[in-house]
Order: C-alpha cells, then structure tokens, then sequence
C-alpha cells in the first residue's frame, strides 16, 4: 500500500520526467562479467572490542566509586547536587562514548573495479549539481573553476549535464558561467589530449611551474578569463555590449537576490550536434538556473536550491544518477564517475545503493591543521563505519545520488533501474526546454507538493543534508561510503576561528533539530534500520548536547580545585586507577587513531583544542539558537562559510598556524572566560592546595585543570601577549576576566561554607 502510495507521489510529483523502458537495458546488464567492486573488512577488530569492554569496565567502576563518594558524603546539600551533576555528565560522557563505539565495530572499506567499466558501450547519463549562493563569500572564478573540473570528467561528454544554481542571482556568476562555456571548448580537449590528472584549471595552473609550449596558450586564455570575471566582480556589472545578449538580458533594474524572476539558460546545449569544442567533439551539456526568489516565501536554503534542480533537470536531461558538489568542490580525479557507477550498475548488490558518498577533504589545510577542519578521522574511521551498518549519511557534496532514490521512492526488491533514463529526451528547441524548466523553478510550483517533505531533499533543517540521507536510508536503500587513494574532490575549509565555529555552529543546530524531531534516528530508523546505524547518526545528532556536560565539567572542576573541594580519588588510592585508565586509554586510543587517519601529533593535540571550543563555543550557543528558534525570537538562517579572503595579514597569520580571533564574538567570550577561570584556579588552587597540604587529594584536579590550561596557551597569547590585528579584542579580555574573576569570588565564599 505504501509502496503503491509512494510510486503514486512520485509519478505525480514528476510530472515532466520522462519514463521509458528501454530493450537495450537487459542486454546492458548481462554484459557484466561479475562483480564491480570488492568490499573489505577492517582488521583488527577483535584487539579492538578488547579494549572497548576494558574502557567499559573502568567507566562502571568509576560510577561505583561516585556512588560511595555520594553514599559517604556528609549531607551537605552543595556538594551532593555537585556529585550528582558531575556523575550525570559522567553518564553522559560514557553514552557518548558507547555511541562512538558503534562506527568503530565493524568499518569496511570498498574498493570499485573501474575497468571493467571501461569496455561498455552503454552508459548511463550522469548530471551533476553546483550550488552556489553569493558572488562575494564565493567568488565567480573559484565556482567556474569547479565547474570546468566537473565538465572535463574522463565521460563521454554527450552524456554529462552541468546544472549551476545561483541562490545569489547575481548577473556577475552568470557572466562567469558564459565565460565558462566558451574556455571550456579549449579546456575539455587540452585535458582529454594531454591526459591532465587535476582538471580544476585554477589548480593545474597555479601549480605548472614550466609548462610546454603548447600549454601557454591554454594557460593564457585561462588567465584572460579569470582577469575578465574578477573585472565584472569587482566592477559590480558586466560590458556594456553584453547587456542586449541573450541570457544577460534577463535581468532588469529592480531585481535582487531576494526578489527576481526564476531565470534559465542553456549555454551549452549537449544534445545539438553543433554543439563541439575545439577539437570537433562533442561537449557537455552546461545550465544556469536561479529559481525565483520572493520575500514572502521561504526559499529554503540550499535544500531549495537542490530541490528545483533536480526538477529542471528532468526536463533537460534527466540522468539516472546525479553528482551534487558545493562551488569550492573542484574534481581532483578525472575517473570518479567510473568509479561510482561501479557501486550502482553492480548486478548484484548495486541494485539498493542509493547514493556514493566521497569524503569531504580540502586543500587549503595548513600542516597541522589549526582548526581541525581536516575532518581526517570523520573520513578514515567513522564514515567506513557507518558503511558496515548499512552506509554513510549524505554530507552535502562530493555524493553521486539515484534520482529515484533521491526523488523518494521506497526501496522494493521489485525495483530495477532504468539505466537508459534520460537518453531519449524529446528533440525540443532549446528555448522551448528553457521555457518549461523555468515555469518549475516558481516559487509557487512546490506549493501542495511533497517536494520537501517526501521528495528531494527535505525542508526546515539547517543540515538538510544528514536529514535527507536519514530519509532515504529509512526507506530501505543503502548508501555506500568510497574514500579513494586519489582524492576525488577537494574544498576549503574555513580559515579563521569565527569561520570555523559558525559552520559547526550551523551544523550543530541542524543535528539538534533532527534529534528533538520525528527525524531522529531512534524514532525514525526504528524497525528500519539496523540499531547500530541508528546509534551511528547519534554520533553527529549528539555533537550538541555534549556542550553541557562540558560546560559543566569545565566551570565545577577547577572552581573546586580552587576552592579545595576533592571530586577525585586520592593520587594513592587504588580507585584512581580506574579514572586514569579511562583518561589516559582514551586519549591514547584517540591519537593513535588520529595518526592513522593521517594527523601529525600536533594536529591531534589541535584537534582536542577545538573539540574543547566547538563544544562550548558553537555547541552552547547552537542550542541557545534553537531554543530561541522554537519560542519565535529567532529564524533558522544559513551563514555561508566564506571561500575566499582577501586580507593578506590574515592569510599570513593562517599560514604560520596562528589562531585568528579578530573582532569580538559570543564564541570568543565564552572561550576566553573559560579559559582564564581555569587558570587563575589552577595557579591559585594549586597554591593554597600546597599550603594547605593537600595536594594528594587534589592531584587529579591540579591535573585535569593543567591540561585545559595547556590546552588553552594559543587563548591567553591571543589575550595578553598578541599585538597583532587576529589577537582577542580589549573588550572580549575585560569581559572575560570579569566573568572568570567573578564565579572564582562568588565560589570562595561558598566553597569555604562546604
Ligand atoms: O541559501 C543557500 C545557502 C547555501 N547554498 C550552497 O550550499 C553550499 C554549502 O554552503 P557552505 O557555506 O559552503 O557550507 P558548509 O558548511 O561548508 O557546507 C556543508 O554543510 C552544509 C549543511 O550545513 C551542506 O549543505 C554542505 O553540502 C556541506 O558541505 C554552497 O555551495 C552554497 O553555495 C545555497 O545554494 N543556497
Ligand atoms: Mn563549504
């Protein structure tokens, strides 16, 4: 019923995609000769759960040692509800711990036979999605440099679609997009012809040293072109002379990125044979799309975005699968296409994947990776984890979907996919296509539709991505995770501390939303997924609610310390074993791990840094936000992570690892309170712990705190020693003193009360 309910939906939702099933589909899927991918189990796996049960035993023994400490307290209301906050985060930390744990049980690594691949004759259309949403965060010269990497995939040209859409609905991107569609005729043969590996001409030519002679010509073209758009970009407006072209003069005095008319054009059509680069061959199809835009609806981020490309692109070209990547994504390996039809076009076992997902790696990292923005332990040991529970979440780019998965449709063992989707578009005008994809990117279009909701990707979630996959993985399809040794896309990564937090920050609320809503994966994937991938989403639907318990942790311990209140076992008694174990075991398994995924050691200890930051610093305020959000005094918004900076110094300090605070922020008074309340108790505890004589039963406490002190040298440089423009503001250091001074001068009296 649901089934019939679903196909119902989804054949009325796609009105224009046109069905057809082809006789050339079977013989297609008995050319295979076995198998197109292996899959493997991670090894180590037995030593592994070793470990984890020992964490285990030592977690429970710790809880039995505050139970005593509670039971044997001397009923003084304060430190009992201390305790009883502490074992709570306690608890909380293990539950976490625990959800960590279910990745790392059984990862598997897939590894695709491209080959084989290679010899067919048929092959399916693939169309490829670019999102971009603002000329300034993302300049026009990186997004068509990413979509000329995309267009030069090692593919037969005629069956690629490239769709940009234009949230900003600046005429500037589309300029730099006509631009592209006229170098692309010189740079899709020059790759083909000189066998180019890094097909992203931004990158291949920032880093040709000597190039051949016939290479200048290329590169000089190339470098016209970006001289011109970054011209218009900074002038604001295009050549006089282009005004009356076609597609230029769709925008009008009046329009902005807020209010304008859906607009579309097809600056390449694939399908007229005319159609041919310089060489003579044929090229791919390239659309512009930016999809009306009013005030009084709500557009929907890049959810809405997405949603209305798939839409056009039925009309246009229909593919059955579709690569989504974000503008600063360029392709890095020109064989990424073959690789993932490996996994779908599988006779065996390609039949339920709904989507490939690639990890999401950058290239502006610096060596020791500052603000952990690799992501290297997400992408070497979690993403394969989630694989071996029945695939990873769909992380917004870098990810070749099934439109039909993607669309909606309820995984059936009856279902069969029709490769040959899309190869028999009808022969229309290319201005007639214009026409019909436009009147599909109105605004009212989805009106008392299900697009949002059970098609495309779904609406009100600021990671529309995590939520949709969860979707679809609830849907009965699997996803498959492929981390190639060549890496198939790069981006950048955010390269301040504010960049950095107000992405996670964004994120966080997303993974909060879809914990507290009918999305969860507890409440959704319940009897439809397997436990264990349900517990692998809460890895990142939990990152929120972590900042607590942290908060807390980190504002009760020291505040005692400095107040000579024990929370811990004496540094003799055998009862500390068990905390030092689960302390030291951890933070062993954890840079071990970090190493293996390819962190230096100073990375790591990077990484434990902004783990600290992220979790009081964006976690905090991100449930802040929600709860604002859910009583109506604030609106779900989408901080575009900035691509490009044009402030030399900061660059600088970037390259040299320094940390780049800059103007004041919530996150950074937040961080620097924290930081100094640690360390006026740590100097200061310590002391009268001395003098006092009782450091044996303070030691755990000296310690701990001395870590988040060493951890936080790089805040205290950016407060007192820094001179340069990225240090902490004035009123961030006094505003952060006076709270730190102040919780240590209202504790004191407490504390001495206890
Ligand atoms: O209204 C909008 C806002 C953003 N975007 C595009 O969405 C992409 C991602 O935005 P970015 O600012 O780069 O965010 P990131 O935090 O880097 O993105 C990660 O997290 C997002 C969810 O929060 C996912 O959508 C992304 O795919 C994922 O890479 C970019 O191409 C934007 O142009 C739009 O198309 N419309
Ligand atoms: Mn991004």
């Amino acid at each position: 019923m649901i089934q019939h309910a679903n196909s119902f939906i989804y054949i009325m939702a796609n009105r224009c995609l046109i069905l057809c099933h082809h006789p050339s589909e079977r013989s297609m899927m008995r050319n295979g000769d076995g198998s197109l991918f292996r899959t493997e189990k991670a090894k180590g796996r037995k030593a592994f759960k070793l470990f984890a049960f020992s964490m285990l035993c030592c977690i429970m023994m710790t809880w039995v040692y505050r139970g005593k400490q509670l039971a044997e307290s001397d009923g003084s209301r304060w430190l009992t509800a201390l305790l009883l906050g502490l074992l709570a985060s306690e608890i909380w930390f293990a539950f976490y711990w625990l959800v960590t744990q279910t990745v790392r049980w059984n990862p598997v690594h897939r590894y695709p036979s491209k080959e084989k691949l290679y010899q067919r004759s048929q092959l399916p259309k693939v169309d490829m999605f670019v999102c971009t949403a603002d000329p300034i965060a993302e300049p026009p010269a990186l997004v068509v440099s990413t979509v000329l990497s995309l267009m030069a995939y090692n593919y037969p040209a005629e069956k690629l679609s490239l769709y940009l859409s234009d949230d900003g609905g600046s005429i500037l991107t589309f300029y730099a997009l006509w631009e592209a569609s006229l170098f692309a005729k010189h740079w899709i043969p020059f790759c083909k012809n000189f066998n180019v590996e890094l097909r992203s001409p931004a990158v291949f030519f920032s880093k040709l040293t000597d190039p051949l002679k016939e290479w200048y010509h290329v590169k000089n073209l190339y470098e016209e072109m970006v001289s011109r758009i970054d011209d218009v970009v900074e002038l604001g407006r295009i050549p006089e002379k282009l005004k009356e072209e076609d597609g230029f003069s769709r925008w009008h005095s009046g329009m902005t990125s807020r209010n304008h008319e859906p607009i579309l054009k097809i600056l390449l059509d694939g399908r007229d044979p005319a159609s041919l680069d310089m060489d003579g061959n044929r090229l791919p199809t390239l659309v512009y799309m930016a999809r009306e835009k009013r005030p009084e609806y709500h557009h929907n981020f890049k959810a809405g975005a997405m949603n209305a490309l798939i839409r056009v692109s039925s009309v246009i070209s229909n593919a059955p699968f579709i690569l989504n990547v974000d503008c600063d994504m360029y392709s890095n390996n020109s064989d990424s296409i073959f690789d993932s039809l490996c996994f779908f076009l599988d006779e065996e076992k390609g039949g339920n994947i709904a989507f490939v997902q690639y990890p999401q790696c950058f290239d502006n990292l610096t060596k020791n990776d500052l603000y952990a923005g690799s992501l290297n332990v997400v992408s070497g040991s979690e993403l394969p984890g989630f694989d071996g529970w029945g695939g990873p979440p769909y992380i917004g780019t870098g990810c070749f979907h099934r439109r039909e998965a993607l669309c909606g449709r309820i995984y059936g063992r009856d279902y069969k996919e029709n490769w040959n989707k899309g190869t028999l578009a009808v022969r229309e005008n290319a201005s007639i296509l214009e026409q019909r994809a436009t009147e599909i990117a109105t605004c009212t279009y989805e009106h008392n539709t299900l697009w949002g909701k059970q098609m495309g990707l779904k609406y009100g979630c600021a990671v529309e991505d995590v939520v949709s996959g969860l979707a679809i993985h609830c849907k009965g399809w699997r996803s498959v995770y492929y981390n190639p040794q060549k890496k198939a896309f790069l981006g950048t990564s955010p390269t301040t501390l504010r960049d950095s937090l107000t992405q996670h920050k964004r994120w966080a609320e997303g993974q909060l939303q879809i914990v507290f809503s009918k999305n969860c994966s507890f409440i959704a994937g319940h009897n439809r997924m397997k436990l264990g991938h349900q517990m692998a989403y809460g890895i990142y639907n939990f990152w929120p609610l972590n900042s607590l318990p942290t908060l807390y942790y980190i504002i009760v311990h020291p505040l005692c310390l400095l107040n000579g209140v024990s929370l811990f076992p004496k540094i003799s008694s055998p009862w500390v074993l068990p905390f030092a174990y689960v302390f030291i075991a951890k933070n062993a398994y954890s840079l071990a791990e970090s190493l293996m995924c390819g962190d230096t050691v100073l990375g790591w200890w990077n990484s434990q840094r902004m783990w600290l930051m992220k979790r009081i610093g964006s976690y905090f305020l991100a449930i802040v936000n929600n709860i604002a959000t859910a009583l109506g005094f604030s609106r779900l918004g989408f901080a575009i992570t900035s691509k490009a900076t044009d402030d030399q110094e900061v660059s600088k300090r970037y390259e040299k690892e320094m940390m780049e605070f800059g103007s004041s922020s919530p996150f950074f008074t937040i961080i620097g309170a924290v930081a100094m309340l640690n360390l006026i108790c740590f100097v200061y505890g310590m002391k009268r712990a001395v003098v006092n004589g009782k450091t044996e039963t303070l030691m755990v406490q000296i310690l701990l705190t001395g870590v988040v002190v060493l951890l936080n040298i790089p805040v205290y440089e950016g407060l007192f020693l820094r001179k340069d423009k990225g240090r902490l503001s004035l009123s961030t250091t006094l505003a952060s003193l006076g709270f730190a001074m102040s919780a240590c001068l209202l504790t004191v009296s407490k504390g001495t009360a206890i």
